[in-house]
């Protein structure tokens, strides 16, 4: 399968957008007229420089205003084609996409219009070229897939074919079955672009908010079956006009895209299988079992601090490592490994940020399939030399970084904590902690679409409603992000300033990463007893919440009584109860978090987080600003 991206859908000038789509993966480029009048070269450079960047130019587009005018404006038409052909035999491409014409003086007519194609066809084919059509959304006469297939084959030439784009068909609601009905030989190019559902001008959100298959909210999957299932073999491409994305960093986005396109594909396949989709096959989106691991780097007094920290909370250090500076605490099914090395990742991330989160280990059915299925999405496997006694643990680079160990039962990896560590034999008193309930990580706002890609095409894993978290300095968006069984939870939280929480944990920590860690108990009144007996720390909750609850919710008054006195967060869906607690914050705005979930509880508490932030500033306020 040919995998392509229109140049319009990445940042900086032409030449960074040839080595973004390059390195990131695609066999193909479309070339969005604008970006080649702005660069330097001539059409044979920029020619020549794509086929050595290893990429074929798959389309040269747009061509506006073409079908249905009347004279004189029919034959300028024409002698602009002409132009863009000469342009396109210099540049070696040999498609030019056509959309319809939304020109005020366009008469209409399909059959005016499959004339003028049937001419252009000739005036292509006597060049060795191609003209496909596509209908925009807003076409003054022609919006419809529809009516521009009646055209293609009313104007039957054969260097005149169809180009679809799911945005037209899937943002004006037309249905995508429609398109089983068109020969798949007929269609010459498929673009594919994704959008959250808001209500606007269509013009203006194609313009400005289509993203990537699986960032939104239109059913890509629905019309890439349709398309398949025509039979079209041609190539597959994104086309993507975003705001953000022109703005972003190159790399990033065209990553973003492969992931994207080729996860989105894999799924085609996997939901009609008589279709065939020429891509290599990869392993199937992993079920993640459990966490089974969360490491920390930390060091000399930074280490210490963790440790008193841990200790507090009814950890004791299980397992010392065998041949590292590395080991483990656990409670329950929860792990947490210190990694003090003074060398390797653990030590690198150290380095760059002080004290952090370098590493998440995930228990799954098969390692090595994830690492297959994650390297075939884009992602770098990741490997350091092995140290005397340890096992090869599959493991990736996540994105910003980030790495990401896989463990499973099948090859004997579950048994890496009895082969690399040797017991510590501290016998913990525990708090009733006994798993964990979620991993909160913190990024900017625009790196939250990269991040929830990455999980939910990996993994299977699905976005839940994005919800606002208000800080009394801004504003932080939450996305979670679940495995169907719920076992396995991520909270995206994107801060679009730095003077948030979240925002500063950025600003001073060098990027996206874990900020907190939500561990699970069954009797949180017990855990928290448990804890205090241990000198734990825990965050002060104004007693003007406890207030609100009492206003809020049916509680009796006992039991408000004793939600205050543990200072503990409550809320309520239909489903069930959800119970929270939090730790002081820790080497630079770090948490955790203590939740116990009662019933179906399907959230985070997001109704908490103002006051729980509040609670946080107060102690630890963000620099720059006055403690209160
Ligand atoms: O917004 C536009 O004008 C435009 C141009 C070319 C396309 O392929 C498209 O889908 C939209
Ligand atoms: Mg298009």
């Amino acid at each position: 399968m040919k995998t392509g991206i229109a140049t319009v859908s990445i940042s900086g000038n032409l030449e960074e957008k040839i080595e973004a789509i390059a390195g990131a993966g695609f066999s193909g480029i479309e070339i969005f007229e604008q970006d080649f009048i702005a660069d330097i070269r001539s059409p044979r450079e920029v020619g020549r420089r794509i086929r050595e960047a290893g990429l074929e130019l798959l389309l040269f587009q747009p061509f506006r205003d073409f079908e249905g005018l009347p004279a004189p404006l029919r034959q300028r038409a024409f002698d602009r084609a002409e132009r863009k052909f000469d342009v396109m035999q210099d540049l070696g491409c040999e498609m030019l996409m056509v959309c319809s014409a939304v020109h005020p003086e366009a008469l209409g007519g399909i059959d005016r219009a499959a004339a003028d194609f049937a001419e252009l066809g000739e005036r292509a084919a006597a060049r060795g070229l191609r003209v496909g059509y596509e209908a925009l959304a807003w076409g003054r006469h022609v919006n419809d897939h529809r009516d521009a297939w009646e055209i293609v084959r009313r104007a039957d030439h054969p260097n005149v074919g169809l180009v679809l784009d799911s945005f037209h068909t899937l943002g004006r609601g037309l249905d995508p079955e429609s398109i089983r009905a068109i020969p798949g030989d007929r269609i010459f190019f498929v673009q594919l672009a994704d959008a959250p559902l808001i209500e606007m001008d269509l013009l203006y959100w194609s313009r400005h908010f289509r993203n990537m298959p699986g960032e939104g909210d239109l059913d890509v999957l629905r019309f890439a079956r349709a398309v398949m299932a025509t039979g079209y073999s041609g190539p597959i491409s994104l086309e993507i006009f975003n705001d953000q994305f022109r703005g972003g960093s190159p790399t990033t986005i065209a990553r973003d895209g492969y992931r994207s396109l080729i996860s989105l594909m894999d799924e085609v396949r996997r939901e009609e299988p008589e279709v065939s989709v020429n891509l290599p096959a990869l392993p199937a989106p992993v079920r993640v079992h459990d966490t089974s691991f969360v490491e920390f780097a930390a060091r000399g007094d930074d280490l210490a601090a963790l440790e008193s920290l841990l200790r507090s909370m009814g950890f004791r250090p299980a397992g010392r490592h065998v041949s590292k500076a590395v080991t483990l605490w656990q409670q329950g099914d929860i792990r947490i490994v210190l990694n003090a090395e003074s060398t390797g990742h653990a030590a690198n991330a150290y380095t760059v940020r002080g004290p952090t989160v370098c590493d998440i280990g995930l228990s799954v059915g098969s390692a090595a399939d994830t690492v297959t299925r994650a390297t075939a999405l884009g992602s770098e496997p990741f490997s350091q030399p092995l140290g005397p006694g340890e096992l090869p643990i599959p493991a990736i680079r996540g994105l910003g970084g980030s790495v990401m160990h896989f463990i499973d039962g099948a090859s004997g990896l579950a048994e890496v904590w009895d082969v690399e560590f040797d017991a510590a034999g501290e016998d913990g008193p525990g708090c009733g902690l006994t798993r964990i309930d979620h991993i909160a990580q913190t990024m900017t706002y625009d790196e939250m679409l990269s991040w929830s890609l990455f999980y939910t095409t990996l993994f299977d894993m699905r976005k839940q409603l994005m919800v606002d978290v208000i800080d009394p300095d801004g504003l932080v968006r939450s996305q979670a992000i679940e495995a169907p069984d719920g076992r396995f939870r991520i909270t995206l939280n994107g801060a679009e300033t730095h003077k948030t929480l979240a925002g500063s944990f950025l600003a001073e920590g060098l990027g996206a990463t874990v900020q907190h860690i939500a561990l699970e108990t069954g009797d949180i009144f017990a855990t928290a007893a448990a804890l205090r007996e241990l000198g734990f720390k825990v965050l002060q909750i104004s007693p003007n919440y406890f207030d609100d609850l009492a206003a809020r919710f049916d509680l009796s008054a006992d039991f408000l009584g004793r939600l205050r006195d543990a200072n503990i967060l409550y809320d309520a869906d239909g489903q069930g109860e959800f119970l929270q607690l939090y730790s002081q914050p820790f080497a630079g705005h770090m948490f955790f978090e203590i939740v116990e979930r009662r019933g179906g509880y399907a959230g985070y508490g997001a109704p908490n987080a103002p006051f729980r932030i509040a609670a946080q500033k107060r102690l630890d306020p963000p620099k720059g600003m006055p403690a209160m």
